[in-house]
């Protein structure tokens, strides 16, 4: 007897899933085993591009989650509620679930997987980090016999697409977010991709698989895009490098003494040497590099959104739970001894979490200074009255009557570096300091 889900959504991500669903040739024979049991919608009216019996569509989503014939609900709705209550609802009833919602899963994954694991049932989430880029699963299983030290990656394919294009075209930000929205990349409403919300809910998830605890998201640095200007993009690339919203996630080495792990759990805009790996993924794809020990560098490339590639995360999600169904001969849920250690997520203590003004890192900064005799040098000696060792100071050229200074500073404290900046704001001569941003 065939699998039943109960597909809450078929918007983007619910099309593409009933689209791999209703056509299982050339696919792994699991898939055909799994049947579409209800469809869950907010309007019955809308045309819909897949082809299902209209007796399928519901706007009664919780008759869904609670329905004795599904085993398995797929929530891609989208949005914090009801979509958290859905799927709180679900595992209540003994369903396995499988989410694309990083925004649910980011903020309330200790309660969603606390329900899950006394329920006895799985909580799957490939889709909700860089959608169709196996990134969850290799975390869990593959890449898990690794120390990992690093996590790092272009998670938000909105922002890349606007920072490609102002690099390739020397346009500005709003003028390229305006294209991004014409052609369906960001949201009417571009928030949680431009300012980096996104990317801090997809970052926090990967910290938690790869350092095995909870990460409390408002610990989490967030900045997103908007102050990038055609003209850092253009001195970026004089200097050899390229700006990505990057998301990083990282273990701080230990001082011998100290049990607690500290981790670094990030997402800036950055400066990133042409060389690197990370610096030639552009448009709306998305990357993730890993780094652990002893497997070394692991990058992951491909489309991280879009209905198509979401959908093949969605699927093989839903396959994984099928085959493990199958394999144990029991479609109920199991004793909470008994659930996949690699697919069920067990952990119960919180990561701690560096502030930021302890983290050490490089930083371009651009300063709008009077010409005259001595700023450079002022620059210079307040740097240095804070420990901070830089690394180039150049004189680029002038805006309007203001000289346009870029400094390059070497690894520095952070909180080091911002006292040195409130410093140099009070100087005269120096007018604005527009950017300031992290190098890699
Ligand atoms: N789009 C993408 O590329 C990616 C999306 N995701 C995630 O997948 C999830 C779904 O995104 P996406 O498919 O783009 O969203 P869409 O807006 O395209 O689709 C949402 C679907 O959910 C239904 N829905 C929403 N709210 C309700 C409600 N209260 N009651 C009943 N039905 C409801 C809508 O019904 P109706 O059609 O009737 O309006 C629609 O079918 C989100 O969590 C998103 O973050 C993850 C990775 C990539
Ligand atoms: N808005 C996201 C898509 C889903 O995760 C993006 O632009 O990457
Ligand atoms: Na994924």
């Amino acid at each position: 007897m065939a699998f039943k889900i109960g597909l809450l959504g078929l918007g983007t991500v619910g099309a593409g899933t009933a689209e791999i669903l209703l056509n299982p040739e050339l696919r792994h024979p699991l898939v055909q085993e799994i049947e579409i049991g209800k469809v869950g919608v907010r309007s019955l009216d809308k045309p819909r591009p897949v082809d299902l019996p209209a007796d399928l569509l519901t706007t009664d989503l919780e008759a869904i989650v609670t329905d004795p014939n599904i085993d398995i609900v797929v929530e891609v709705i989208g949005g914090l509620e009801p979509a958290r209550s859905l799927i709180l609802k679900a595992i209540a009833h003994g369903k396995h679930v499988v989410t694309a919602n990083k925004a649910v899963i980011a903020r309330y994954s200790d309660e969603i997987f606390d329900a899950a694991s006394t329920a006895g049932v799985y909580v799957m989430i490939e889709a909700a980090v860089a959608g169709g880029i196996p990134v969850i699963q290799p975390l869990k299983q593959s890449l898990s016999v690794n120390r990992i030290h690093r996590v790092m990656g272009i998670v938000n394919g909105t922002t890349n697409y606007i920072l490609t294009r102002m690099a390739r075209e020397g346009a500005d930000f709003d003028a390229v977010l305006a294209d991004a929205q014409r052609l369906g990349y960001a949201e009417a409403d571009p928030t949680a991709d431009v300012d980096g919300l996104d990317a801090a809910d997809k970052i926090a998830i990967l910290a938690s698989l790869a350092f095995g605890g909870r990460i409390k998201l408002p610990e989490v640095y967030c900045e997103g895009i908007r102050s990038i200007s055609a003209a850092d993009i253009a001195y970026a690339d004089r200097l050899g490098f390229v700006i990505k919203l990057l998301a990083t996630a990282l273990r701080e080495p230990s001082a011998p003494d100290d049990a607690t792990d500290h981790l670094q759990v990030r997402v800036h805009p950055t400066l990133l040497p042409k060389s690197h790996p990370l610096a030639s993924v552009n448009d709306v794809y998305n990357a993730i590099l890993f780094e652990g020990d002893p497997v070394g560098q692991v990058m992951l490339f491909g489309r991280g959104a879009g209905s198509g590639p979401t959908a093949s995360a969605v699927v093989s999600d839903i396959q994984n739970i099928v085959a493990i169904l199958k394999a144990t001969g029991s479609r109920s849920p199991h004793s909470t001894a008994d659930l996949h250690l690699l697919l069920a997520c067990i952990h119960q203590h919180y990561c701690t979490i560096s502030p930021m003004d302890e983290v050490v890192s490089r930083f371009y900064a651009r300063f709008l200074t009077r010409d005259m005799p001595g700023v450079i040098g002022r620059l210079g000696t307040c740097f240095g009255d804070h420990d901070v060792s830089l690394e180039s100071v150049v004189q680029i050229g002038f805006q309007d009557d203001l000289a346009e200074i870029v400094v390059v500073t070497h690894d520095v404290r952070e909180g080091n570096f911002r006292k040195a900046l409130a410093e140099i704001r009070g100087f005269e001569g120096v007018a604005e300091i527009p950017s300031v941003l992290r190098v890699l």
